[in-house]
């Protein structure tokens, strides 16, 4: 097997209140290889974006690493300095969130902006930055980049804000892109075209992605291979096919029932009951147990372990 490009191992993410900390992501192991497109999906609140901020170390201030390491192309990015931890964001990984306007500065031109990240994270002059911007604003998709760059975010729609997002976000051609719900806010045909122009450009590019989204139709055309997480830890793993095809924990089967199909039967839907428990109110048994049907006094026990269950494919269910 090749070189994973990112190795995540044992992480832990707490917050801190006044007298104690909440784990929000419960000791996470997962790797990502070149080419590949891993998802990372689940309810709201089941760690996700703590996941990914945990990554890029930008954490919010109350949220802090309590254990774990994070690998990159080998390298515990814990163990960098601050200098060199933003060094690699932006040049070595790169993040895209659900709402552009968080990573966009509403003051600056959309030029300023993308030539400013070139010419700091690639070292070269302004007039090859400019090129080097105008060549990517016109890849997603901005037939006249000289326009575009004069610019401010608050001129473009919601589409055209993510595709400028996305082009800042490659023009260094990171060796990894983290993309926080990127198509959540849009509506579902420019949510095609924006999804459509990422997988031409990671076909163009090898980049490989962490994926996170709680769209089960956006896994299915996105990703290789996907982690469900549920209430801060990985609950089942395996590739997209057999993911959709033979999930085996009764969460991910929740997710599956509960997602609209366009082909096939007319199917009812079928919503999980309850909600993610908060952190810090977990039971001492599976954390899925008070949601699921097969249930069993065995399951409020004690922790289930996340085991394979076939070859690539594992699961955290004792009755799987
Ligand atoms: N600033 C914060 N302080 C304390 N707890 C937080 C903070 N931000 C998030 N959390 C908690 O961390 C847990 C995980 O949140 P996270 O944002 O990672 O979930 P998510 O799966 O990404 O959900 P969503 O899809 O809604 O973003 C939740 O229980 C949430 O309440």
């Amino acid at each position: 097997m090749q070189e994973p490009i990112l190795e995540v191992k044992t992480l832990k993410t707490s917050f801190k209140s006044k007298n104690r900390a909440t784990t929000v992501v419960d000791g996470i192991d997962f790797q990502i290889g070149p080419n590949e497109v891993v998802a990372l999906v689940g309810e709201s609140g089941c760690g996700k974006s703590m996941t990914s901020l945990s990554i890029m170390q930008l954490l919010p201030r109350s949220g802090e690493i309590s254990g774990g390491e994070i690998r990159f192309r080998g390298k515990n990015l814990l163990n960098l300095s601050k200098k060199e931890m933003a060094d690699v964001r932006g040049r070595k990984i790169s993040m895209i969130f659900q709402e552009p306007m968080t990573s966009l500065n509403p003051v600056l031109t959309i030029g300023l902006q993308m030539t400013e990240a070139i010419v700091r994270h690639l070292g070269v002059g302004k007039e090859q930055a400019t090129q080097t911007a105008d060549e990517w604003l016109r890849r997603v998709g901005f037939p006249e980049p000289t326009r575009t760059r004069r610019q401010f975010p608050h001129q473009l729609s919601g589409g055209m804000r993510q595709r400028v997002m996305l082009a800042m976000a490659m023009v260094c051609k990171p060796d990894l892109l983290i993309a926080d719900e990127p198509t959540t806010a849009l509506d579902v045909t420019i949510q095609a075209q924006v999804l459509d122009l990422m997988r031409d450009l990671l076909k163009e590019t090898g980049m490989s992605v962490l994926f996170i989204t709680h769209d089960l139709g956006v896994v299915a055309e996105m990703a290789n291979r996907v982690i469900v997480m549920y209430a801060g830890q990985i609950v089942e793993t395996a590739d997209v096919r057999t993911l959709f095809t033979q999930s085996a924990h009764p969460y991910t089967k929740g997710l599956l029932q509960s997602t609209p199909r366009m082909k096939g039967s007319i199917e009812k839907l079928v919503p999980i009951p309850g909600a993610v428990p908060p952190a810090g109110s977990i039971l001492p048994g599976c954390r899925f147990a008070d949601r699921c049907p097969l249930a069993t006094e065995q399951c409020r026990e004690r922790p289930p372990e996340l085991r394979e269950i076939s070859p690539g494919h594992s699961v955290r269910c004792i009755l799987a």
